[in-house]
């Protein structure tokens, strides 16, 4: 099998602090791997030295093809990254701002037009291509958002919370493109809160406290845990390792104060 993303035994510290402990795993090309965990427990330190940006303390990597130690600069150019704070331009309209991300990836002018074109219809951003980003809703710029990121043609797209503060029928037209994205050959590596988001990922990686508590496919971690619910198998792995206790379910809390 051909993999997008191999690391081994990787550990970043920062000072006393050990804030990604150890962790290995593989992602095979083509696939969507939904990288779990809750807030401050790794999963950003894990992407930023994925994408070269970041060295670690200790281990090793491949992402596509690339050493994560000896080709930084490499890795850097042949990824995408969309964060949630990606900055767009927002007195430029949504085909000025695709121009001008264009131009800083390089993109000779000829293949500048088609690519452009291209990434309009994919993202779904015809009909308000001359309309600036700053009035845009919140879907529409993680599109947009989305969109530059793609322009360069990367065989491994880095989601870092993409949809978070976008509203359900947006998230699902986001999904979408993602599906698609995967279905041509990309490799995904996507974080979300959004339990049902997770659940249409190829595969699942939770990360607490620094440490991969669990890697497998959806239907592997149901099977293993004996539960359905993956927010429930989520919150399980976090009372293991911790001392809190959290409610079952949101209708528990509701109950409990009534
Ligand atoms: N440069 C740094 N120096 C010191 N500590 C850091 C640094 N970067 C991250 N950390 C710490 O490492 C831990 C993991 O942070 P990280 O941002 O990777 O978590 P995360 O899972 O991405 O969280 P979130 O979901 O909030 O983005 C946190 O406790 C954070 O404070």
């Amino acid at each position: 099998m051909e993999y997008a993303i191999e690391i081994k035994n990787i550990t970043k510290s920062f000072g006393e602090f050990t804030a990604v402990d150890n962790i290995s795993f593989s992602i095979p090309k083509g696939k969507i791997f939904g990288f779990l965990g809750p807030n401050g427990s790794g999963k950003s330190t894990t992407i930023r030295m994925l994408c070269g940006v970041l060295t670690p303390t200790s281990g090793s990597g491949i992402v596509l093809g690339l050493d994560i130690l000896k080709e930084a600069e490499q890795i850097k150019q042949s990824i995408g990254y969309m964060s949630q704070k990606f900055g767009l331009y927002e007195d430029l309209t949504i085909k000025e701002n695709l121009d001008f991300f264009a131009s800083i990836y390089g993109i000779p002018r000829r293949e500048k037009k088609i690519r452009i074109q291209d990434t309009i219809e994919l993202c779904g951003l015809q009909e308000k291509e001359s309309v600036l980003a700053g009035v845009l809703s919140g879907g529409w710029k993680q599109r947009l958002a989305l969109g530059c990121s793609l322009l360069h043609q990367p065989k491994l797209l880095i989601l870092d919370e993409p949809t978070a503060g976008v509203d359900p029928v947006s998230r699902r037209v986001f999904w979408g493109v993602i599906h698609q994205l995967a279905k041509s050959g990309i490799t995904i590596l996507v974080t979300t809160h959004y339990m049902d988001e997770a659940e249409s990922c190829d595969l699942l990686g939770f990360i607490y406290r620094g440490k991969l508590m669990q890697l497998g496919t959806v239907e592997e971690i149901r099977q293993q845990e004996g539960r359905q619910s993956i927010e429930d198998i989520f919150i399980s792995y976090v009372e293991r390792m911790s001392d809190i206790k959290v409610s079952g379910s949101f209708m528990e809390i509701k109950n409990h104060l009534d």
